[in-house]
């Protein structure tokens, strides 16, 4: 008889805006007669998901899978990173970036169905400072805002469109020095943005040419933003049209320094991470095995 898929779901109860979803509940509706053995464990504190990653891996599971948002994934992936486990998505967050990315369906039951047949692809994984991103990494505005709803008290597009638009009318761009590939740039930075993945969440495409298994990192810089300019951004993103109306500067590249004028705020796949005047960005390719939903056979 073939060996059962072992999967291990790791829930973080805080993630997302849908929390009395019973997740245990749905996993033995729709794994009990599957060809799977799995088990559940919850998250207890901010950061428990790595350690609960790294003991999940070396317990043998295949698939160890995040139950929750952005930030849930980012602690798993990066307990996995070196270990022989793949990183699975059951997307419970606000914004869902690396799950919409992969294409990991939004629904629940979907989600655990293409879980137990997935298809493998090995992703590249990002390094800001040394702390690893799967989707995004950024400076300026973005990791500003990061900051602030963390604070808001509620999560979701609502409260996190309403902190963006009281940020905006504070927020002023730093002077930075950008060194990519042996060359120096001085520029302003409104927002810096280390694009892995194409999207922030929610459908919010930074650099919506973004390939996540290319070795490369999509830059993408704004120097300053005007109102006309910001409406033209929200536009973009929302469309997938950045790059192609001229408010933002593209650059590739699997290596980065910027070096602030003053201490700058940084994020990495949504989550606020600290103030730094330096940054060190790499990229190391195909550093992380991602369960994704299987191409369909026609
Ligand atoms: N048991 C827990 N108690 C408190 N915080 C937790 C717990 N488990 C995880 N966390 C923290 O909750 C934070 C938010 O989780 P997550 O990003 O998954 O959800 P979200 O913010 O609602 O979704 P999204 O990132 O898609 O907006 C994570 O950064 C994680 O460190």
């Amino acid at each position: 008889m073939p060996e059962k898929l072992r999967i291990c779901f790791l829930i973080n109860p805080n993630s997302g805006t849908n929390r009395r979803q019973d997740v245990p509940a749905l996993l033995a509706q729709y794994l009990a007669a599957e060809p799977v053995d799995y088990e559940v464990r919850l998250t207890q504190y901010a950061g428990h998901a790595v350690e609960l990653a790294r003991q999940a891996a070396a317990d043998g599971f295949r698939i160890v899978v995040a139950v929750g948002g952005d930030g849930t994934v980012n602690e798993v992936g990066r307990g996995l990173l070196g270990t022989q486990a793949a990183l699975g998505i059951l997307p419970r967050g606000s914004g869902n970036g690396l799950a919409r990315h992969m294409r990991v369906p939004l629904a629940l039951p979907d989600a655990i169905r293409q879980l137990v047949r997935p298809d493998f692809q090995r992703i590249d994984v990002g390094y800001i400072n040394e702390r690893p991103f799967f989707c995004t990494a950024g400076l300026g505005f973005d990791a500003h805002v990061s900051k602030c709803f963390a604070l808001a008290g509620t999560r979701g597009l609502g409260t996190y469109v309403q902190v963006a638009v009281r940020e905006y009318r504070r927020f002023q761009p730093t002077p930075i020095s950008l060194t990519m590939q042996g060359n120096t740039q001085e520029t302003n930075c409104y927002v810096l943005a280390f694009a892995n993945a194409a999207q922030y969440g929610n459908n919010a495409y930074i650099a919506p040419l973004a390939d996540i298994s290319d070795g490369l990192l999509d830059l993408c810089l704004i120097d300053a933003m005007p109102l006309l300019r910001a409406v033209r951004v929200s536009i973009g993103l929302a469309l997938g049209n950045l790059p192609a109306s001229g408010q933002a500067v593209y650059h590739t590249c699997s290596q980065v320094h910027v070096q602030a004028a003053q201490a700058l705020g940084f994020h990495v796949d949504g989550d606020y991470v600290g103030d730094a005047q330096h940054f060190d960005v790499r990229l190391e390719p195909l550093a992380l095995e991602v369960a994704v939903p299987a191409k369909k056979v026609r």
